[in-house]
């Protein structure tokens, strides 16, 4: 008889279903939830029917066997309020266009050999990073190792995309892009009733949709400059920069392809959003979780002085003979994945998982959050271990669905070749050339470790530490 109903999950409230039960961090709510209901749920948030999959095989089921009924997303209503959205490869409908996006990123632009082209951009980006640490090393004031962090990832996707500085990292000037980019996260993460009840969307009661729609607006006109400047260079034959930018125009002049000035903006808004904050809080998380544990930051200090030394800051190409570091930055992903419902799915039709019904237009998270804490699948889940990984094949390239940070199936994270470069490099680079003190009165063991949910999973108290710059460290 459990073919004809849903899954189970918590009975909910009139009108509002379970809402309230969500809280201010939805994943571990979830999370908790599951507990009680199993590993495929039901829950009625508003009017919106909402499948949620916490375990491994559940992921499994839908990110790859039924990849193609969860093809598509839910759209949150915030999104709409872009120009460009319908174009947007993160939130476009599985469909053949959205799968010509796919194609250019895998074929183009998050390939090795690009990625290698763009390599001496994205180190000067890092050095920029180290000298702004230098300058506010010993000294009793402590940076804010996230904010930091934030403006070097835009400046990385800004040069891997248009060859530019976006952001100045030591001036209050200069912070236009930053700023847009932020309002924009902050607007989007906020809980919107229209999302859950789409009688209401037209009233967009809550003002979500007309406080967001400047800022993209203003994105939008920085993307056409750029691509204005960029057509005029290439008339002119300046040489070509064969960045992002540069290969999104060479797919623009061939006939059919589907690509406009219009695509280049929804991709370039999608990967500065996609991509900047998901990777400063990586680092954010690695650099706090290695501080309340002195043992494991000498153990990836070590390997970096053996392999590395001194003369020279990291640089990609050593990331492969640092396997603790590599373990640092998976262990930090497991246990604080930036976006840990992934991005929600919609069934494209009626379908069945694990015998029970989910329903044609359902929204459909998938907890990675909770996946990664398991306790089936992995030994003291809390504790911050980045020894699990040593010697082991897991990884986050969607095979594994015990570990899922970058999602899996067909619309896992494009980005993952660049992302596992930026956050490896820039937290390699901090443990190189400092050593890192928490204000007086902090103890490791006392660090707030508090989640913030939104667009992504952040620290809740920014981490704020003392850099004190190792000598001997030439850059
Ligand atoms: C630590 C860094 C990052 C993490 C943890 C991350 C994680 C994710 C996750 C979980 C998804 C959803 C996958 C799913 O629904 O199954 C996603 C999608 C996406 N990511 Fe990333 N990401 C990161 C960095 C980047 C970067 C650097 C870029 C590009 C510059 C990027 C671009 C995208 C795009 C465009 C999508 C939407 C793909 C689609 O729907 O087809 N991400 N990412």
């Amino acid at each position: 008889s459990s073919s004809r109903k849903t899954p189970p999950g918590p009975k909910g409230l009139p009108i509002i279903g379970s809402l309230l039960e969500l809280g201010p961090r939805p994943n571990q709510s979830l999370a908790a939830l599951a507990k009680i209901h199993g590993p495929i749920m039901t829950l009625k948030l508003g009017s919106i029917t909402t499948i949620v999959a916490s375990s491994p095989e559940a992921a499994k089921e839908i990110l790859q066997k039924q990849e193609q009924v969860f093809s598509d997303r839910t759209v949150p209503c915030v999104v709409t309020a872009q120009p460009y959205h319908k174009t947007s490869l993160a939130w476009a409908p599985g469909d053949q266009r959205w799968r010509s996006y796919r194609r250019i990123c895998a074929t183009q632009m998050f390939t090795n050999q690009r990625l290698d082209l763009l390599q001496p951009l994205r180190h000067k980006k890092v050095e920029d990073l180290m000298l702004y640490f230098k300058k506010h090393s010993d000294s009793t004031a402590p940076v804010d190792i996230g904010r930091a962090s934030f403006a070097t990832a835009l400046n990385v996707i800004s040069s891997t995309m248009f060859s530019i500085d976006i952001v100045d990292l030591d001036s209050e000037n200069a912070q236009e892009f930053k700023d847009l980019i932020l309002g924009i996260t902050h607007n989007a993460g906020k809980p919107n009733l229209s999302d859950y009840f789409p009688l209401i969307k037209p009233l967009d009661l809550q003002g979500v949709k007309q406080n967001i729609r400047p800022f993209y607006q203003r994105l939008n006109e920085i993307f056409d400059d750029l691509i204005f400047k960029r057509l005029e260079a290439r008339k002119s034959g300046e040489s070509r920069k064969d960045d992002f930018l540069d290969v999104l125009l060479d797919q623009c002049e061939e006939e059919g392809s589907g690509f406009n000035h219009e695509t280049i903006k929804s991709l370039s808004t999608d990967f500065f959003i996609a991509g900047s904050d998901t990777n400063a809080i990586s680092v954010e998380w690695a650099m706090a979780e290695l501080l309340r544990k002195p043992e494991a930051m000498q153990k990836a200090r070590d390997e970096i002085i053996q392999k590395i030394g001194f003369k020279r800051l990291v640089q990609d190409s050593d990331i492969d003979q640092l396997p603790y570091l590599q373990a640092v930055v998976k262990e930090t992903m497991r246990l604080h994945p930036p976006t840990p419902l992934l991005i929600p799915y919609k069934a494209n039709k009626d379908t069945q998982v694990f015998g029970f019904n989910v329903p044609k237009d359902s929204q459909v998270l998938v907890n990675a959050w909770a996946i990664g804490r398991d306790p089936s699948y992995w030994e003291n889940p809390a504790s911050f271990s980045p020894e699990r990984f040593l010697g082991s094949c897991l990884d986050f390239k969607g095979r594994d669905f015990e570990y899922i940070p970058f999602g899996a199936g067909r619309r896992i994270c494009p980005g993952i070749p660049l992302a596992i470069r930026m956050v490896s490099l820039m937290l390699a680079s901090c443990i190189q050339a400092f050593r890192w003190r928490l204000p007086e009165g902090i103890a490791p063991e006392k660090l707030d470790m508090e989640e913030q949910f939104g667009l992504t999973l952040r620290k809740a108290v920014p981490l704020c530490v003392i850099p004190i710059l190792e000598e001997k460290q030439k850059f």
